[in-house]
């Protein structure tokens, strides 16, 4: 039936149904030029991203950046497209969606959750948060949880996804309410999933020397620095994390550095920046590098390219002797505990399972007495 409130299923709002509309960023649908562009277009085109005055901007986006950037992204993309077991496509979809699935699974286990939808969405591309948000209603969910894959917030990526959902919201007669997780940063679960990666990852390859003079560089996703002086709390969230990650791993700030990565154009970005920071650690003839990027809970180009290839050559090229890329969360057990966790708390309250008749006679029942209640006490008051 079209409309669902002339649906007796669903009539008198007695679906009381539960969904989680997971988000990432967004990756292209094919590594080639004519798939990236389009995705950039939307990404840059975006004012929470870029705040930067609209004309002056369109121009500079449809003039240089678009034409150059496309086709040079492109065989970037390409050289980190997946084809494997973990499945075939963009990383950052891939993983994304292996996230979403265990997720769901994990809700499913519980019979006070098992009937909770997920649905993955991406603020850029495909899936979009339009689809999914359709899709979501159509299965009855009438009180959507938004969590980001951002565990540190910010205004480019956190609000700018709560804007995108509520913009689908404005359309809709009969949405859902809402509820938004804005940031995990500090969340112990998340923390102790990062810490387990870094175990697992050393339990493997070895225990840097730190004594003598290994590091662990914690790289996380770089903003403009007047997002900083504006009030964006990104940069504080991010060094909760590594502090946090630093301490459970009994570092110095020394032995385990924190820095910024992914510049984007000429503004000043939050420092130290890590492709100079890898020079300088190279330069120093550092025996061993460890990087890890916390901030990214799957891999994607700007860990897998970025950082696990051109850093690669930055610190060897410099005089560097190992260099180590920890992997991203991705489908890690702990890592599904922590979003399952995540998504508990910020559900709580909220009734999965549509009551039965007998319980709903129950409820008119406590209704009508409560009425009663008042209006004795209120002729009391009288
Ligand atoms: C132009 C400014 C950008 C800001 C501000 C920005 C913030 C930001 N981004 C992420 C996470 C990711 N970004 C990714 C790719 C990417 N980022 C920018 C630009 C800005 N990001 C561009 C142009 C691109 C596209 C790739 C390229 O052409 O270089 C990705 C990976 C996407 C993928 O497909 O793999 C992620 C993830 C965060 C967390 C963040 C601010 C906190
Ligand atoms: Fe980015
Ligand atoms: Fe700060």
């Amino acid at each position: 039936m079209e409309n669902i409130i002339l649906d007796t299923d669903k009539a008198h709002a007695v679906s009381q149904k539960v969904g989680i509309l997971v988000v990432n960023l967004g990756t292209p649908d094919a590594p080639t030029a004519k798939a990236v562009r389009p995705y950039l277009k939307q990404f840059l085109s975006d004012p929470r991203v870029i705040e930067v005055p609209k004309i002056i901007w369109w121009f500079i986006l449809n003039g240089i950046i678009l034409p150059f950037r496309s086709s040079a992204s492109a065989k970037k993309y390409a050289s980190v497209w997946m084809n494997g077991s973990s499945g075939t496509g963009a990383p950052l979809l891939v993983h994304s969606q292996n996230q979403t699935l265990g997720l769901e699974q994990k809700l499913a286990t519980n019979e006070s959750t098992k009937d909770v939808k997920v649905a993955l969405a991406m603020r850029y591309g495909n899936p979009s948060i339009e689809k999914a948000m359709n899709d979501l209603e159509s299965e009855g969910v009438n009180r959507l949880l938004v969590l980001p894959l951002y565990p540190q917030y910010s205004a480019t990526t956190t609000a700018s996804s709560f804007d995108a959902v509520f913009q689908v919201h404005a359309q809709k007669r009969n949405p859902p309410a809402l509820r938004m997780v804005k940031n995990y940063h500090d969340h112990p679960a998340y923390i102790a999933a990062l810490v387990q990666q870094v175990r697992d990852y050393w339990a493997v390859h070895g225990v840097p020397d730190f004594k003598n003079g290994d590091k662990l560089v914690m790289s996380f996703h770089g903003v403009p620095k007047r997002t900083l002086l504006r009030g964006d709390p990104y940069h504080c969230e991010c060094h909760k994390t590594g502090r946090l990650v630093r301490e459970a791993l009994g570092l110095s700030a020394d032995e385990a550095i924190l820095s910024f990565q992914s510049r984007f154009g000429k503004a000043e970005w939050l420092k130290p920046y890590t492709a100079p920071l890898l020079e300088t650690l190279g330069r120093a003839n550092t025996n061993r590098l460890d990087i890890f990027c916390p901030g990214f809970p799957a891999d994607c180009l700007e860990t897998l390219e970025e950082i696990a290839m051109e850093g690669k050559e930055i610190f060897t090229h410099a005089g560097g002797k190992t260099y180590h890329v920890i992997p991203c969360l991705n489908d890690q057990p702990a890592w599904i505990d922590a979003l399952h966790t995540i998504a508990l708390e910020n559900i709580a309250g909220w009734k999965t399972q549509v009551p039965t008749p007998a319980e709903l006679l129950e409820r008119v029942a406590m209704g009508q007495e409560v009425e009663k209640r008042m209006l004795a006490s209120s002729s009391d008051i009288a």
